[in-house]
């Protein structure tokens, strides 16, 4: 079995070994999907289950691929509910169906309250509450897109190696980048705020996923679980009941 999330920048291809997700592949947009296919070359694969919030004609390449090889794909979508998750939005489809998917991997995780953080291109806050409702969430540009949107726009703005590791900028390109990981730290605690218990009794977890998790870990200062595979664990769940009906 074949997992396969499209985001905006790049995809990534997870395989299913033994029930276990396998290190991902990475498909970088300017090639050709064919390429990044013949890493499988060999594989017996039945099944893709596929996740696109990339533009059409990108996930169309992954179906045309599969169609040729006479593979199965399932194409997963925001459902209202699914796998002991409400979907909070006012329309389901709208929501983007990677958070949604992070949404019914954190479920498998935990069955405490918590905040998912993806923190790619754009990063993603959403809350779930402790019977699996989600509570809504924000979009908030992503740490590269805050740091370019002031580059861009400024000569004098430019970003180098970062050189201090928290606080205060001492320097333009470490104001940029603390600020930037800042802005988002802070967007992620005001979460925390709004889905703790009044009594205090709970706080809820923390669960962080993205390529920019690690960086924005250490900005913060609760206990961050940490699962780069988060989308994936949702997805699967998706893809072992797609397998039942497939078989
Ligand atoms: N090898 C890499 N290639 C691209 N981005 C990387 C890489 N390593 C770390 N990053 C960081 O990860 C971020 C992209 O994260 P991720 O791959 O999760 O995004 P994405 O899934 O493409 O996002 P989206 O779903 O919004 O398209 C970039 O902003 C960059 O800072
Ligand atoms: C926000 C992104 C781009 C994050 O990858 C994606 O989840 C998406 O396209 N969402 C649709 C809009 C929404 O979730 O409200
Ligand atoms: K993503």
């Amino acid at each position: 079995m074949l997992l396969i999330d499209l985001g905006n920048t790049r995809g990534k291809l997870v395989e299913i070994d033994n029930g276990r997700l396998q290190p991902p592949i990475y498909w970088d947009y300017q090639q050709p999907f064919a390429d990044v296919w013949s890493t499988f070359k060999g594989k017996s694969i039945s099944l893709i289950c596929l996740a696109c919030v990339a533009p059409g004609s990108i996930c169309q390449q992954v179906i045309n691929v599969a169609c040729q090889q006479q593979i199965t794909v399932r194409e997963v979508n925001s459902e209202p509910q699914a796998f002991g998750v409400t979907n909070g939005y006012h329309d389901h489809t709208l929501l983007g169906v990677d958070r949604w998917l992070g949404l019914i991997g954190a479920r498998q995780l935990t069955k405490q309250a918590c905040v998912i953080v993806d923190a790619g291109t754009a990063v993603t806050v959403d809350a779930m509450d402790a019977s699996g409702y989600h509570l809504g969430g924000w979009i908030v540009p992503g740490l590269q897109m805050m740091q370019e949107s002031l580059t861009q726009r400024s000569e004098k703005l430019h970003v180098h190696k970062q050189q201090r590791a928290s606080g205060f900028g001492l320097s333009t390109s470490d104001a940029i980048q603390l600020g930037a990981l800042s802005a988002i730290a802070g967007a992620i605690t005001q979460a925390m705020k709004l889905i703790a218990l009044p009594d205090h009794e709970s706080q809820g977890q923390l669960i962080l996923t993205g390529g920019d998790a690690d960086k924005l870990a250490s900005f913060m200062d609760v206990e961050v679980f940490m699962r780069p595979d988060l989308v994936f664990t949702g997805l699967k769940r998706y893809a072992e009941d797609a397998q039942r009906e497939n078989q």
